[in-house]
């Protein structure tokens, strides 16, 4: 698999990681403006580091674009005549529509969108994904790709505005929340690194609890809240300050401001 991540920033350096850690590529390019900062990984020997994006797109097969969304559309002018059958255009660029490429590279190309999060270079992220017509000939494969790096979802492209919000997004709302218990362990006398690695297994313990039983998160909330207990104390007074409104006003905010930035 000849793999060009084109922008490698807080992305697509994430993503870059995660294929060299699930040895997903015979080949990657990594390209961005200034390369300095990503040399390193030509240690690698099958990665090469440049600035043009038109030697990593004639020499790659799959091509993840991780620019920002003002920078996106020329980009895609500046290779689409380098794009043939052996290309998937995969763009992970928010509020970047498929018709939108489609304007300027043509709908005749395998286009999918892509929203994984960071933690993709841990093989965590959880990435949704949706094509094109013909793009969604290359779902498979690009679930492929991604599952080697987490755990991905197709879905309508209506849909990816949200997924965004709750996924890439979602990941550092996740850890806001761990940074507020670390902060309450700490009040509570944890020094700073113990406190933040209770909250984080405990945070990797919920998760996994309901991934591995299926269950609903009230099913196990109820096993832990012993009658009057310490846990339901400590529940209620949350949702008396407003936690769980919080989090989904919060939600609705990040997504009103890619409505805010897609129709800029
Ligand atoms: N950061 C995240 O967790 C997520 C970001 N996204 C999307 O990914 C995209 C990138 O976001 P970030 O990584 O946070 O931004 P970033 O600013 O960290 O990375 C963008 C990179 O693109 C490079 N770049 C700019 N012009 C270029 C060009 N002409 N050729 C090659 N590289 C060029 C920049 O040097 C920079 O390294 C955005 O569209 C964002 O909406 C999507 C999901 C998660
Ligand atoms: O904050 C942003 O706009 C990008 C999209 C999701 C994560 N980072």
């Amino acid at each position: 698999m000849k793999i060009a991540i084109i922008g490698t920033g807080n992305l697509g350096l994430s993503i870059a990681k995660g294929v060299l850690h699930s040895n997903g590529a015979t080949n990657m390019y990594m390209t961005k403006r200034n390369v300095e900062s990503i040399k390193e990984f030509e240690s690698y020997g099958n990665v090469t580091v440049t600035s043009d994006n038109r030697i990593a797109v004639q020499n790659s097969d799959i091509l993840i674009f991780a620019v920002q969304p003002s920078h996106f559309g020329q980009i895609l002018e500046d290779i689409k005549d380098l794009l043939n059958e052996k290309h998937v255009v995969i763009s992970t660029i928010t509020g970047f529509s498929i018709a939108k490429m489609e304007s300027i590279i043509g709908a005749d190309n395998y286009i999918v969108r892509s929203m994984p999060n960071t933690a993709i270079s841990v093989g965590k992220s959880m990435t949704c994904i949706c094509g094109n017509e013909k793009g969604r000939k290359r779902i498979d494969l690009t679930k492929a790709i991604f599952n080697r790096m987490g755990h991905s979802l197709e879905i309508p492209e209506e849909q990816m505005q949200a997924a965004t919000v709750i996924c890439a997004s979602g990941i550092a709302f996740w850890m806001r929340l761990i940074r507020a218990t670390t902060q309450g362990a700490i009040q509570l006398g944890f020094d700073a690194k113990e406190a933040q690695e209770l909250a984080m297994h405990t945070c990797n313990g919920a998760a996994s609890l309901l991934i591995e039983s299926g269950n609903h998160p009230e099913e196990e909330i109820d096993r832990v809240t012993t009658p009057m207990g310490c846990t339901i104390k400590g529940l209620n007074e949350m949702e008396h300050q407003g936690l769980s409104s919080s989090l989904i006003r919060g939600i609705v905010a990040s997504f009103d401001k890619i409505t805010e930035f897609k129709t800029k």
